[in-house]
């Protein structure tokens, strides 16, 4: 799984790297310019073109090689009607903005026309971001931030690069609410105005406004369609966080993150993220080391079975060796009518369970997909969490656990709660208070940081459900299931969904995955179904994909 890191825990990577005097700061500096031109051009290639298609601006470098006299200054109309490309990069007052001046020298040493803004007091730019704003300035102009002077340039002619360098991973504190806080309303000023024929927006490590640690919007993030990070991805390009104003993923458009030559050492207590690992792969395949278990599925009453059918059906294709269903007597032949493969036992209250787990070859439970909540429901609950064995609490068994802290105090740590947003507010409302309170400074209080809260207070695996499903164990392991970018499958929000998540983890249990890796897998696999049937999938469809899913995984190198 691939490391999300941290602003410290980035911070502290370099900062190791420059002392052992492997790498200078303005290396690492040098570096991260470049590959953000280099992932500028990936991009676009169009915009890569060459010194003769880029036009004047190759002149003015043969110029400064001494192979031609150099132009005469050109007017503000001449350049407009210069066939070059041109870009307009914005610097901040730390080393974000230090890899603005990079890009900026790499751009103009191509040919292109660059217009550079500095937010902030040259005189206090850290050492290295000093340095690259010296060479930029050499011989070059440079603006002092203004709104409207920015507006004017990109109106006066076609541009074809915003680069974002304002802030990176240093961003500690809200934009203060006055004068200074020009920079806020020039974004959408610019958008309305070149709304068919804008510029491509690049951020440089994360657009500015957004906090690195927790995707929160601290204000004034600017939408970008392109985000070059450097070694690794933060938490923030993974986040999503709930507006207004919105903030994370939405406002990065694609991560790309570049190797800037440091060494990919372990670092503890990083988030993930979800992508299954060789072992887990094994575990797929290996017929022989692993039980393949035997999963009990807890039904709701008549006309209320749909929920634990598709969970059954989940934990079944998913690979549990056995899957029952445990049906109230009531429901029992509407629910034998509509199984083949799944198994049925009549289990009518909380004795009724506790006698059929006497069986110790149930070795997994799901249960609480309608559910119910009334007290013999609640009774179901208790029994299934004094059995001790792996099991996952959905909907209504959450929705119980909220009402009664006795239940709450079962939990163990073979237990997995799966709530969306609506049930993690009402099971831990004081952590989803700090999660919603309006952030006053970076790094800001995150889902992942909510998440872990949770997992440590209950005692167990907290699958904090979204597009940015957070997964936390009680000792701090912690990732993110990410359905964004190219893993984007809004159509996965549809009725029943979150049952056959249920049963995809009540299935991996019952095979022998420990709480944590059985989470982390089902939430994968779910994404993997969605992307897999495309738009118009129902619940239904969702298991049916696994096989394909399946095949492909284990066909990875
Ligand atoms: N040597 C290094 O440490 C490297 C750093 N790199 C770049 O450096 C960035 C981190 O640099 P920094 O730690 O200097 O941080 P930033 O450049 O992100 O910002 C820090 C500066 O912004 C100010 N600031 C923070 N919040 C503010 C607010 N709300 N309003 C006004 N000013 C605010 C701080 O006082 C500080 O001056 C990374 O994101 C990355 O782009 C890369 O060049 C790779 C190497
Ligand atoms: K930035």
């Amino acid at each position: 799984m691939t490391e999300l890191l941290t602003s410290a825990q980035m911070r502290a990577i370099e900062r190791a790297a420059i002392e052992s005097g492997e790498v200078t700061g303005l290396e690492l500096m040098e570096r991260a310019g470049r590959g953000v031109v280099e992932a500028i051009f990936e991009e676009w290639p169009e915009l890569a073109g060459t010194d003769a298609d880029s036009g004047a601006g190759g002149v003015d470098r043969l110029a400064e090689e001494g192979g031609v006299a150099p132009r005469p200054a050109a007017s503000p109309q001449d350049i407009c009607e210069q066939k070059k490309f041109r870009a307009v990069v914005l610097c901040g007052p730390g080393n974000n903005g230090g890899d603005g001046f990079v890009v900026a020298r790499l751009l103009k040493e191509r040919g292109w026309e660059v217009e550079v803004f500095l937010y902030g007091d040259p005189e206090k730019l850290p050492p290295d971001a000093l340095e690259n704003y010296e060479r930029w300035v050499g011989n070059r102009s440079i603006h002092k931030w203004d709104d409207n002077l920015i507006e004017d340039t990109l109106d006066e002619c076609e541009h074809d690069l915003v680069v974002d360098a304002v802030f990176g991973t240093g961003l500690t504190r809200l934009m203060p609410d006055d004068t200074e806080r020009t920079w806020h309303g020039f974004v959408p000023r610019v958008f309305s105005w070149h709304q068919k024929d804008r510029p491509k927006y690049v951020a440089v490590d994360i657009p500015s406004g957004i906090c690195s640690d927790s995707g929160r919007n601290l204000e004034g993030a600017f939408p970008t369609d392109l985000t070059v990070s450097f070694h690794r991805a933060k938490i923030g390009h993974y986040l999503l966080p709930k507006g207004p104003p919105q903030g994370g993923a939405v406002w990065c458009g694609k991560v790309v993150v570049k190797d800037i030559g440091l060494k990919a050492s372990y670092v503890a207590g990083a988030v993930r993220l979800c992508d299954p690992t060789k072992s887990t792969l094994t575990k797929f395949s290996d017929t022989h080391k692993y039980s393949h278990g035997h999963a009990l599925i807890l039904s709701g009453g008549p006309g209320r079975t749909g929920a634990a059918r598709m969970a059954a059906r989940g934990a079944l294709r998913v690979g549990a060796g056995l899957v029952t269903l445990a049906v109230p007597p009531a429901a029992q032949a509407e629910v034998a009518a509509q199984v083949t493969a799944i198994m049925l036992r009549r289990v009518g209250d909380a004795t009724a369970l506790a006698k059929v787990l006497e069986d110790a070859r149930f070795n997994a439970i799901g249960l609480g997909p309608a559910l119910g909540l009334d007290e013999e429901a609640a009774a179901l609950v208790a029994t299934a969490l004094e059995a001790g064995r792996a099991t996952v609490l959905d909907a209504d068994a959450l929705t119980l656990l909220t009402q009664d802290a006795a239940l709450f105090a079962k939990l163990h740590q073979n237990c997995v709660l799966t709530p969306h947003a609506g049930e993690f507010k009402r099971l831990f409302p004081d952590i989803a208070a700090k999660l919603e309170a309006a952030p006053l400074k970076g790094p800001a209080y995150s889902k992942v940081d909510a998440t872990r809260e949770a997992a440590k207070r209950a005692g167990c695996v907290v699958l904090f459900k979204g597009p940015d499903t957070v997964i936390a164990a009680p000792d701090g392991r912690c990732s993110i299931n990410s359905a964004q970018y190219e893993r984007a499958a809004t159509w996965l929000a549809t009725a029943g969904s979150g049952d056959v998540l249920t049963g995809f983890i009540a299935g991996l249990l019952a095979r022998g995955f420990d709480p944590m890796q059985a989470a982390e897998t089902a939430a994968w696999l779910h994404v993997e179904c969605a992307l897999e049937f495309g738009p118009g999938l129902i619940a239904e469809d969702l298991p049916e994909q696994l096989p394909n899913v399946l095949k492909r995984l284990l066909s990875r190198p």
